[in-house]
């Protein structure tokens, strides 16, 4: 198996849940494969008690849904699966559509780099049932992991204030395909570069790193280390310090600094990885600066994340550059985003778009219904709020009521006039046909930081953030209401209190 990005590339059709085949060969069977459907994906919480979600992975989607094909293997392997009693489990002539079927859906999707909130669509799939059932478990995967690394990296980025923040993740992530994606992730999230060189090859991300403890270990002394390794690389040192006694390795590192400028050349600084990164961080500033070299950097490490560069900067650590990896590439305090897939509209015999929806106990997963699009106010490059309204409807009004939809007290007027409006979700593929150019990483990266730059700090505070006014425009919320007390068969009187 090729364990690289062309592995999207060949046939990942089988990449999807068990149950997800099933409804398609009953979808199938019953007639309904091809009735005409809307999916969308959203979430209902931010992820790490953010303020703010980071949307990532559209390029592995467009990707996915270009090859979205099932190869003569796959088939094989379909008609070879049984029921316990031994019978097939999907008959020959099921197998025979599956490999004459051609992506045909519709996408719509946020862009890569939007600042996304709960329930706000980040991808909407049109098309037939049975397509856009079969879609929803790479979707998920693909969304769920980026999107929440990009939202990591965005927060580590924050609490380093524009220093550079290099990821380390590698030989933590969460296997081969996890480390990749979440480099890509990173860097689209804020990260200035990754030490894993195959997604450098692979994405185009700048590559950096310093030297490990064993380099040091390997000679007999640290000096004759830090001075071997200036040989080598005289133009891009970084001296790991700490590996027996940190102030004596700055002491070294400064003597090997100062031989490479008798040869002309300048070391880029020190790295700390233990201790108390505050104290060795500022002692290592005060003797680079009396050395007469005031522009060496402190790169620092160990178990970093967003909370402890806080806490660093808080102590005035003198810290340049942050090399962060297992917290961030792992979403250590939150290990998965909850970003989920769900029927909103079905199309009838008449042609008409019905709108379809869950009902729960609990209101927060009640989805909403119908056939949707979003839309971002902003005033003066501040975005003012976002609205969800049925796509049907047109923009063309002076004044709207936006609803929130877990909690109908919270409303907002917004006075149309003098406020700018983006239409978030950009078309992806047209039946089937991909109408959208993918910007490069860099430009993904750019957009991402123009797109956190909308909004203000108090949303991207680590602790109890701002939350920025999301809501249904007001006849979209009715008949969300208007559907769920059908589905419910309210009457009234006994019903669902
Ligand atoms: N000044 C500081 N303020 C807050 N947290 C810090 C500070 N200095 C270091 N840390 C963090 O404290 C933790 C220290 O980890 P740990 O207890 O494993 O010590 P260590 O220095 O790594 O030990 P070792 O010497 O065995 O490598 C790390 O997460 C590190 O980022
Ligand atoms: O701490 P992270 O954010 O994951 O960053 C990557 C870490 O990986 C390296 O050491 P490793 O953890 O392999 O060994 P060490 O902890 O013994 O230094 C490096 O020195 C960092 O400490
Ligand atoms: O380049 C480094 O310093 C590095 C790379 C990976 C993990 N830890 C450190
Ligand atoms: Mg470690």
């Amino acid at each position: 198996m090729k364990i690289t990005k062309d592995l999207y590339q060949g046939s990942l059709a089988l990449l999807t849940d068990f149950y997800q085949l099933t409804m398609a060969y009953g979808y199938w069977k019953s007639g309904k494969a091809e009735q005409e459907a809307v999916f969308n994906l959203f979430f209902r919480k931010h992820p790490f008690q953010s303020g703010f979600t980071l949307a990532a992975g559209l390029e592995y989607v467009i990707d996915f849904c270009k090859n979205f094909h099932f190869d003569e293997e796959d088939l094989a392997f379909l008609l070879e699966m049984k029921n316990s009693d031994g019978s097939p489990t999907f008959e020959p002539s099921f197998i025979a559509y599956l490999k004459e079927m051609e992506f045909k859906c519709s996408i719509e999707a946020v862009e890569e780099g939007t600042v996304v909130f709960p329930h706000i669509p980040m991808v909407k799939v049109t098309g037939p049932l049975i397509q856009c059932q079969l879609l929803e478990t790479p979707l998920l995967n693909i969304v769920n992991f980026q999107t929440l690394i990009a939202t990591k990296a965005a927060r580590i980025s924050f609490a380093a204030q524009g220093d550079p923040v290099m990821e380390f993740g590698l030989r933590r992530a969460q296997g081969i395909d996890g480390a990749l994606a979440a480099s890509r992730a990173s860097y689209i999230g804020g990260c200035a570069s990754t030490s894993n060189v195959l997604a450098g090859k692979l994405f185009g991300i700048p590559v950096s790193g310093t030297h490990a403890h064993s380099w040091i270990m390997s000679f007999d002394s640290e000096l004759e280390a830090f001075k071997a390794y200036a040989d080598a690389f005289p133009d891009k040192c970084v001296f790991l310090v700490d590996t027996y006694d940190t102030i004596s390795g700055i002491k070294n590192a400064i003597e090997v600094g100062k031989f490479l400028r008798e040869k002309g050349k300048e070391w880029v600084g020190v790295r700390i990885d233990s201790g108390d990164l505050a104290y060795y961080s500022n002692i290592a500033r005060e003797m680079m600066d009396e050395a007469g070299f005031p522009d060496a950097k402190v790169v620092a490490s160990n178990d970093l994340d967003e909370h402890i560069i806080t806490s660093l900067k808080i102590q005035e650590a003198s810290i340049d550059i942050w090399g962060v990896g297992t917290k961030l590439v792992t979403a250590f305090d939150q290990p998965a985003l909850g970003a989920v897939y769900k029927l909103s509209a079905i199309k009838t015999k008449e042609g008409t778009w019905e709108p379809k929806v869950k009902v729960s106990q609990q209101s927060i997963k009640i989805n909403i219904p119908g056939n949707h699009q979003v839309v971002r106010f902003s005033k003066n490059g501040k975005a003012v709020a976002d609205m969800i309204y049925l796509n049907s409807q047109n923009l063309d009004r002076d004044e709207f009521i936006i609803i929130d939809p877990i909690d109908p007290t919270k409303r907002k007027k917004i006075k149309a006039k003098g406020l700018d409006q983006e239409v978030l979700l950009k078309p992806i593929f047209e039946k089937g046909k991909k109408v959208y150019s993918m910007p490069d990483i860099h430009q993904v990266k750019a957009n991402a930081a123009r797109n956190l730059s909308q909004f203000d700090k108090a949303l991207k505070r680590l602790v109890n953030p701002h939350i920025y006014p999301v809501g249904l425009e007001e006849s979209l919320y009715q008949l969300r209401n208007d559907l769920v007390f059908k589905m419910k068969n309210y009457d009234g009187e006994e019903n669902n209190i």
